[in-house]
């Protein structure tokens, strides 16, 4: 993960003809870790799509160098499999070692529910299976969305420790979050900050 990278250039937004946000600049190298804050509906998830590459820039350049990893609301877990099969199914996919699948299902404390189907997983349960994918993935640069949604205060401790080790391990995050959470973030970008005043 040594040659980690992402920036933002002067990033603005548009979606639905609306401009959602404009003049975001981040630069986050290997070991940085930042927040994206704001209410419902300001362009958190947005920009988090911009930084995997999934939607353009309206003006600005999105700049990543490593793999990337995008954790949002949405399962892509096969609901049939088991979780390690889920896992390995992804694991194999992102050309990962296949013992960074257990090593993920240990780190979001998912051992006792590897043989159990994806779809009789709880909503937290869920979640950590996302985060653990994420994990597995090998993927050095971590967008998260609302990874704190769903998880009781136990796995809120889990996902600040996988955080925490990504960045010792060189990686880089980037989680968007209209809750607190405590994750090494020293950089935040508060995207209200960043909206164009109604005329
Ligand atoms: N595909 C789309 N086409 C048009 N507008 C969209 C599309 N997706 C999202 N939007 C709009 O863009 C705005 C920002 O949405 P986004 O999901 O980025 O916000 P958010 O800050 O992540 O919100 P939340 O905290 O509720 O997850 C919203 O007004 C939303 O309706």
């Amino acid at each position: 993960m040594i040659d980690a990278a992402l920036r933002l250039d002067d990033v603005a937004c548009v979606r639905g003809g609306r401009m959602l946000f404009r003049g975001v600049h981040l630069t986050l190298a290997p070991g940085n870790g930042a927040m994206l804050t704001g209410p419902n509906g300001v362009g958190k998830s947005s920009l988090l799509r911009l930084c995997a590459g999934l939607l353009p820039a309206f003006t600005g350049s999105v700049a990543r160098s490593g793999g990337v990893a995008l954790c949002d609301e949405k399962l892509a877990l096969d609901s049939d499999a088991t979780l390690h099969k889920a896992l390995s199914f992804w694991a194999a996919i992102d050309k990962a070692d296949p013992a960074q699948v257990d090593a993920a299902i240990d780190v979001m404390a998912l051992g006792p529910l590897a043989c159990v189907p994806v779809r009789m997983l709880s909503t937290g349960q869920r979640k950590r299976a996302m985060l653990a994918r994420t994990i597995a993935s090998g993927a050095a640069i971590w967008l998260l969305d609302e990874p704190g949604n769903g998880l009781d205060a136990a796995s809120l401790e889990l996902l600040g420790y996988a955080v925490e080790r990504h960045l010792a391990n060189g990686g880089i995050s980037l989680v968007a979050s209209h809750q607190p959470l405590s994750i090494p973030a020293p950089v935040t970008i508060h995207l209200p900050d960043h909206q164009v005043a109604p005329e």
